[in-house]
């Protein structure tokens, strides 16, 4: 299938960005989320990897266009790790919501905040206090932690039993609870995936973006295109519909283009690789 099969954008503005990006790809940023984008769903968060094929695709989209980004709340060196991405040229990876920058293979990163240290040795004692299920699992980001609920008999009521003492327990420590997937993380404030997708996209004076994600966390992503889009730039917002969890429908509702999972953005990004390859006027 070529990419006029894979990729009808269902909005004005999403063929508009589509085609901005086709006709100058060199202006243009690709910006992907990892879990649940590039990378299938699965329950350990440490055996998550790229797709198959997605890190071909990036590798063959990276010399044709502006920048190719990922933009993701994991660790910046583990998105690197886990996707294969080390050896690609022209790759900047985003970590920790925007707060962690790798780029040639160099990783910029401010001092951890000491609310994290805190909320690490309260944590195991609260989570018992409340009760917290058999499988509830603490994921230390370094950064941040992740109290996940997947492993639990029933997650999404493990989930709603601690989301509102998770917000607590950070704000007492001055950070923020970002919910995910069956995961409520506990993070530093002042970053968010719309602001990294902006400052990237300013410093690359880019003209057009295309950003796929699939979770709460990349609202702000989807947010900071929209408002882009207000003053000029062209954007495709692709929505990962998520394989086996539901789609997070804020997500669905706001995209130009739905794809089936991580799958489908490797579809996607191999098309758009192979029409970007063809001599076309302009380019
Ligand atoms: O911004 P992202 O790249 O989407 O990262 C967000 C969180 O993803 C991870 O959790 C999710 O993926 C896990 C592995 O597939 C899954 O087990 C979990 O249920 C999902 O929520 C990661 O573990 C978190 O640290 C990230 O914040």
């Amino acid at each position: 299938m070529g990419l006029a099969d894979i990729a009808r954008p269902l909005t004005d503005a999403g063929r508009a960005g589509l085609a901005a990006l086709l006709a100058a790809p060199r202006d243009a940023v690709i910006a992907l989320d990892f879990d649940g984008t590039l990378a299938p769903i699965v329950a350990d968060p440490s055996r998550a990897r790229a797709a198959a094929g997605a890190t071909a695709a990036l590798r063959a989209l990276a010399p044709r266009v502006g920048a190719v980004a990922v933009v993701t709340g994991r660790p910046a060196a583990l998105a690197v790790e886990y996707g294969g991405l080390a050896g690609i040229d022209g790759v900047v990876v985003l970590g920790h919501y925007g707060a962690e920058r790798w780029e040639d293979g160099e990783l910029t990163a401010p001092p951890p905040h000491p609310g994290v240290a805190a909320v690490r040795a309260e944590l195991p004692a609260a989570l018992k206090a409340l009760g917290a299920p058999d499988g509830t699992w603490v994921e230390d980001k370094g950064r941040s932690v992740a109290v996940h609920t997947r492993r639990t008999a029933a997650p999404e009521a493990a989930f709603e039993l601690l989301r509102a003492p998770m917000e607590r327990l950070a704000d007492a420590h001055g950070l923020v609870v970002e919910p995910g997937r069956l995961v409520l993380e506990l993070r530093p404030p002042g970053v968010d995936k719309g602001a990294a997708l902006t400052g990237l996209l300013r410093e690359r004076s880019a003209r057009s973006v295309l950003f796929a994600g699939d979770d709460l966390g990349d609202v702000p992503a989807f947010a900071a295109v929209e408002e882009l889009r207000a003053g000029g730039l062209a954007g495709l917002l692709v929505c990962s519909g998520a394989v086996g969890d539901a789609p997070v429908r804020e997500l669905a509702d706001r995209a130009d283009l739905v794809v089936p999972g991580p799958a489908g953005v490797v579809e996607l990004l191999g098309a758009l690789g192979e029409e970007l390859s063809r001599p076309a006027a302009g380019r």
